[in-house]
């Protein structure tokens, strides 16, 4: 049995009635981005709350979820609620896992290790980007016993590459997600027109800056060390990391052999690229457009996600991102066969607000939410989680598609 999450609501109205104390972020989904935007800079809030292009696609990822409904069945027995899963043969409490997110200092002074923190008190997987502003060590020590993911974003340099992943490995990271849409960056008018990019001024880079293969090659081939020369230094991280050259499919042989633990391929979108995946010998994909931030005018994702695990579901892990707002869009993405989905916005939102206690406030929040939800839905565990209990209509008007 996993926790009852339900009981977040309960502390919620009991210290409203008993110390008329209310939560410091939103329980709002419509509200939270507005109620971030007030906390940050207008940059660091045009980069998180910005996607690609006209953000077509971010919308996109919205209407998909509102064009699918749940069908709530009445008079079950929940006593024995859980929402417990398994992944990749580990126990996990729930189906949550906080995405990777880069530069988490711009949002808030408790950034990466803050995060990494509070995701373990709440029993939340946390994925480390590879454009952080804290190390890998220093965010394994934060989560301590919580269970870490590492997310690569995949150097040209097979020798730092492989530095990357062994570090990983001896710091605890038991999944590696790597992130194959944004090997360059899309154009985003909304940091474009701030002409605002945190990384070349040394802000992301900590995982590179503290990699020993990383620091010991620039320190021969400019004849400086990285903080005397954090701009040259930047230059030759980013110049490595996002090279503007795409891997392809034959090099992650490379990886399969630095990596013993489960690879999940993230940013798949086509049922063709879901087999690639599998046949390359991966354990999972997440199928994601990476919030919406990178190819404009692509599919929601949740469109995606049926066909994919109608063509590998039952040969590798699923998971999903992209849109997720509330517990019911997780309810709606596990119907649709994914395993367990990313969530990425409003935890930085929640993070901006109010440091790792806002953090946790909205995971806290998304968990209560799919909890009440699927008991009130008449849906006991998340293996009763699929088809037969949601519907795609199409609903006429012009309602506002949310966030
Ligand atoms: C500010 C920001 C930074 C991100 N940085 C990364 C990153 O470093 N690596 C990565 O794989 N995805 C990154 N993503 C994408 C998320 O992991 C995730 O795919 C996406 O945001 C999910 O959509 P959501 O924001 O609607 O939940 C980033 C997203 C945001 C909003
Ligand atoms: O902004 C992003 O979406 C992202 O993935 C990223 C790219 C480069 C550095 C940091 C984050």
């Amino acid at each position: 049995m996993s926790d009852n999450y339900g009981s977040y609501q309960t502390e919620i109205y009991g210290q409203g009635a008993l110390m008329g104390i209310r939560p410091t972020v939103t329980t709002d989904p419509r509200l939270l981005e507005e109620q971030a935007r007030k906390s940050l800079g207008v940059r660091s809030f045009n980069y998180v709350s910005g996607g690609a292009g006209e953000k077509a696609t971010m919308d996109s990822n919205r209407l998909a979820f509102r064009q699918w409904k749940l069908i709530p069945r009445m008079m079950r027995n929940m006593e024995k609620q859980d929402v417990s899963i398994e992944l990749f043969g580990q126990k996990y409490d729930n189906p949550l896992i906080m995405a990777p997110v880069g530069v988490q200092s711009l949002f808030h002074e408790d950034k990466e290790t803050g995060l990494a923190e509070a995701c373990a008190e709440v029993g939340v997987p946390y994925t480390l980007s590879t454009a952080s502003t804290s190390s890998i060590e220093d965010v394994a020590s934060a989560s301590g016993d919580g269970k870490r993911w590492y997310q690569l974003y995949w150097p040209q340099d097979n020798e730092i590459t492989a530095s990357l992943l062994k570090r990983a490995k001896e710091n605890g990271y038991s999944v590696l997600v790597v992130t194959l849409d944004t090997w360059s960056l899309a154009w985003r008018p909304a940091d474009l027109d701030n002409a605002y990019i945190p990384f070349i001024k040394g802000v992301g880079n900590q995982v590179g800056f503290s990699d020993p293969v990383f620091r010991a090659k620039f320190e021969k081939e400019s004849g400086t060390t990285v903080e005397d020369d954090i701009v040259g230094a930047s230059r030759a991280w980013l110049a490595d990391v996002f090279s503007g050259r795409a891997h392809t499919w034959d090099d992650l042989a490379f990886l399969r052999e630095q990596w013993e633990g489960p690879i999940v391929l993230k940013g798949i979108q086509h049922v063709d690229d879901a087999k690639k995946a599998l046949e390359c010998g991966c354990d999972g994909i997440v199928v994601s457009n990476h919030g919406g931030r990178q190819v404009d005018g692509a599919i929601g994702s949740l469109e995606a996600l049926p066909e994919i695990v109608d063509a590998v579901g039952d040969k590798m892990t699923v998971l999903f991102d992209s849109g997720i707002r509330t517990g019911v869009d997780v309810i709606k993405a596990l119907c649709l066969g994914a395993q367990a989905v990313l969530v990425a916005r409003p935890v930085i939102y929640g993070l901006s607000i109010d440091g790792r206690n806002g953090a946790k406030q909205v995971l806290k929040g998304l968990l209560a939410d799919l909890w009440q939800s699927m008991s009130l839905s008449g849906i006991q565990n998340v293996a009763e989680c699929d088809r037969s209990k949601i519907r795609k209509v199409v609903y006429g008007g012009d309602v506002k598609a949310m966030m």
